[in-house]
């Protein structure tokens, strides 16, 4: 890793943990339908916000990675969009980068909600799974909080034979998933034991990443993904779908006393209609604002400085359908 090599012993010493021969480290990514429960796992696991999370499916679009620091190793999570059933252009492009994604790390968790029986698309899911990798596939229950205590063990079962009948693939992985973990990423319970069983399947390695580094984002995806996030708050139906958030300029005001710096962030939201950008903005604005003040306050969290957030609101006619206008937008 280049970008933090260092010729200052002091320093390189800061950066990295000491580590014994034990120390492991690796990747995992999470998969499963929309709304399974990734995002907001990832979260518990990092201990800070770092995904976006929300109860309209499919919001992360992007490939973010939190990682997960323990004594003796680091997990790096990829958060990855769900894998389904490709609509349109930006639909398959999401499906590829998923398989690329889980064809590079070290295990692959399939998120399933305890509260929602296994349907076609976990079954797509899974088939995709014994196709694209070779990896060990641990099955994460989440959301056990949402079931009572006579209902789990039906939905272990069932989900035991959905990896038994979907996942074995020419003799490797006859056994279907490497473990079955029920996980409440909401109430904290068994976020560890995910931890552990993860880190016990990444292979024996130097740390990867500097102690305290959480995500390698670069922070203008992360402030466009709170955007987003904010912009995504009470609306319904195909809007989600349509919202995409590029950031223009991010700059420090000139000016400002060094100890009350405050930076200025433009940013676009792009939709695909002018009915859904009156949405956006609101009766004189409000929604805007809203949105603007919700936003503002995720980035002055995560940069730890105040920031001026213009927002503009543009149409950009069928974002999700236009390749050059999608790699415009950064997919
Ligand atoms: N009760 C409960 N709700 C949860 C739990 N985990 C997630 N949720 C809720 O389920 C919804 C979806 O969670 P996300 O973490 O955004 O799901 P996701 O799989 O990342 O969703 P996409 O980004 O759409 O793929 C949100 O409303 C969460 O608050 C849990 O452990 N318990």
């Amino acid at each position: 890793m280049s970008e933090y090599e260092t010729t200052d012993p002091a320093s390189a010493a800061s950066l990295f943990p000491e580590y014994g021969e034990d120390y492991r480290a690796g990747f995992a990514s999470f998969v499963g339908r929309p709304n399974a429960g990734k995002s907001t796992l990832t979260n518990a696991l990092v201990g800070e916000k770092v995904a976006i999370t929300s109860s309209k499916p499919q919001t992360t679009r992007h490939t973010i990675r939190g990682i997960v620091h323990r004594e003796n190793a680091q997990l790096v999570l990829v958060d990855t969009p769900g894998l389904h059933r490709p609509r349109t252009l930006l639909g398959s492009r999401l499906n590829d980068l998923v398989i690329d994604t889980l064809s590079e790390v070290d295990v692959v968790g399939f998120c399933l909600p305890a509260d929602e029986k296994i349907g076609p698309g976990d079954k797509f899911i899974a088939s995709q799974l014994a196709k694209v990798s070779h990896k060990p596939v641990v099955a994460l229950v989440t959301k056990t909080d949402k079931v009572g205590r006579d209902q789990l063990p039906e939905q272990l079962i069932a989900v035991d034979q959905l990896g038994r009948e979907h996942l074995a693939k020419e003799g490797k992985q006859a056994e279907g998933f490497a473990a079955i973990i029920p996980v409440s990423a909401v109430e904290g319970k068994q976020v560890e034991v995910v931890a552990e069983e993860l880190i016990a399947m990444m292979p024996k390695s130097p740390p990867l990443y500097p102690t305290g580094e959480l995500t390698d984002e670069p922070e203008t995806v992360m402030i466009a993904e709170l955007i987003r996030e904010a912009a995504l708050e009470d609306v319904r139906d195909e809007l989600p779908h349509s919202i995409a958030v590029t950031v223009e300029e991010m700059l420090p005001r000139e000016d400002r006393p060094e100890d009350k710096p405050l930076l200025d962030v433009h940013a676009t939201i792009h939709v695909e209609r002018d009915s859904q950008k009156a949405i956006i903005i609101g009766r004189g604005g409000s929604r805007l604002k809203a949105i603007g003040s919700q936003a503002r306050e995720g980035i002055k969290k995560l940069l730890g400085t105040p920031v001026y957030l213009n927002l503009h609101v543009k149409v950009t006619k069928e974002w999700q359908r236009d390749a050059k206008k999608l790699n415009r937008l950064g997919f």
